[in-house]
């Protein structure tokens, strides 16, 4: 059933739509089915999302025509064969406050404008590239409690432009019992200043969360005394239930609290697979604490690859809105996970309190930053790159396999890190660097791939030979 006429107005400006703030606008790429037309399915998505179904309901009255999102923008050609754009308004009033305090939550916003219509059978493709958030609702968003300044300010840094937090993931990703994940941590400590749980890393029968917790906790004062450094350790908290995340969150902070070292944890939370709930849960009980957002599973949702779901810089919008104080963007192609160096977006989108989306010019009215955390297949060779093509280094980023597969130590592999960043910073020649930072030079023969790659007559400039 052709619904355009009901659930279509391509009168409708969206210069006066946004400038009006009463609707949230989103625009989708959507290839039809065969036998179907593109403002038909476009106005089905309309419907699907709004007040309407695939058949017109006797239920129906004027009030709820008055809140039917409608599609107001379509350009057929717009991918190709990929399919064409079109715009859709929902109006603010089809969105969910709380009882408790009128914030909305993401979970209602997603299910609708990235519901059911995700599951129509008149679409070959239905995929979200980008949504403006009107300022009404921006602001009765939770947002981050936390940023990367609290970080900086545990670390003794100005708390702004405080500059790269080095860390990594301790890996391997499974099996380490306490004692090998305790000294694992100890040894990245020397060189480096925060680790995270890697993402699955809980309460394993061979690593029970209350063995290996007092031993992290006791090993940061070990590594924080050895080195007169300041240490982080974001601890991963996720759970399919609020009693529990509760109970691991009072847990861990208690364990590091014995040393005082409670404002040196963040919560890593799965926050792709809990959901808005866990990670809102994590952000409500816990506002003190560093919200540390790992998207594991995002790819199913955000994947390039997909003709469905939404592209990477609308998650990082529903997670700045959930309240993450940082979350996993990627590594802008330089890393191993999917991405390309136009990614910059995603982390400007997150950390800017204004910021031109793929289709639309957001702002955020002072809603805290959330933190880009660039991890994935990244080293020490890889990143005066990656910071060259973001502009910055205000980010947190983790090395695993870039710091303990560090031919000297994990320690080592933390340290050049560091000197990475300092290289980028000071405008140096990578090679000419490493003749004067050990820890750096040792990265290229560590990873001798990425070295012949990225500077392909290392060998020789180094003197190193085969
Ligand atoms: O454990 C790692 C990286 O380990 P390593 O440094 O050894 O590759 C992270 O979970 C992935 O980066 C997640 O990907 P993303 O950060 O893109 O969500
Ligand atoms: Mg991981």
């Amino acid at each position: 059933m052709d619904q355009s006429n009901r659930y279509a107005d391509l009168t409708l400006s969206e210069e006066k739509l946004i400038a009006d703030g009463n609707h949230l606008l989103v625009a989708y790429r959507l290839k039809p089915a065969a036998g179907y037309g593109f403002l038909e399915v476009a106005a089905h998505v309309a419907a699907e999302s709004s007040t309407g179904t695939n058949v017109e309901v006797s239920t129906t009255d004027d009030f709820t025509r008055g809140v039917d999102a409608l599609v107001y923008e379509v350009d057929e050609a717009a991918f190709g064969d990929k399919g064409g754009l079109m715009k859709i308004a929902y109006p603010v009033d089809l969105f969910d406050p709380n009882l408790i305090d009128g914030h909305y939550n993401v979970s209602h916003m997603w299910s609708l404008i990235l519901g059911n219509n995700q599951g129509m059978g008149d679409h070959e493709g239905l995929r979200m590239l980008d949504f403006l958030v009107p300022e009404k609702m921006v602001k009765k968003f939770d947002g981050p409690a936390t940023d990367i300044s609290d970080l900086w300010r545990v670390l003794g840094r100005p708390e702004v432009d405080g500059g790269y937090i080095a860390g990594t993931i301790i890996k391997p990703k499974l099996g380490l019992r306490p004692e090998p994940f305790a000294k694992a941590c100890y040894d990245f400590w020397l060189g480096g200043d925060f680790i995270k749980n890697d993402e699955p890393q809980a309460n394993q029968p061979f690593c029970p969360m209350e063995t290996v917790i007092p031993m992290v906790a006791e090993t940061m004062d070990r590594a924080q005394q050895e080195t007169g450094e300041a240490k982080l350790f974001s601890a991963n908290v996720t759970a399919d239930f609020h009693e529990e995340m509760i109970k691991r969150g009072e847990y861990i902070l208690g364990e590091f609290a014995k040393y005082g070292n409670e404002k040196h944890v963040a919560f890593l939370v799965d926050g792709f697979v809990t959901g808005p709930a866990g990670v809102t849960t994590a952000r409500r009980n816990f506002p003190d604490t560093y919200l540390h957002f790992h998207r594991a599973g995002h790819g199913a949702l955000t994947s390039y690859k997909s003709p469905m779901g939404m592209d990477p810089l609308c998650y990082m919008k529903l997670a700045r809105l959930m309240g993450a104080s940082g979350i996993h963007t990627g590594t802008m192609g330089y890393g191993k996970m999917e991405g390309h160096g136009d990614e910059r977006v995603l982390a400007y989108m997150l950390e800017r309190d204004e910021c031109q989306g793929h289709y639309f010019y957001q702002k955020w009215y002072g809603m805290k930053p959330t933190t880009p955390i660039i991890s994935g297949g990244m080293n020490a060779l890889r990143l005066p790159g990656f910071f060259e093509n973001l502009g910055h280094g205000n980010v947190i980023n983790t090395c695993g396999g870039g710091s303990f597969g560090h031919i000297d130590s994990p320690a080592a592999g933390g340290t050049s890190l560091g000197q990475a960043y300092e290289c980028w910073k000071t405008g140096a020649d990578p090679i000419e660097y490493a003749k004067e930072h050990p820890e750096f030079a040792r990265a290229f023969e560590s990873f001798p791939g990425d070295a012949d790659k990225l500077f392909p007559d290392w060998r020789e400039k180094l003197g190193v030979h085969k």
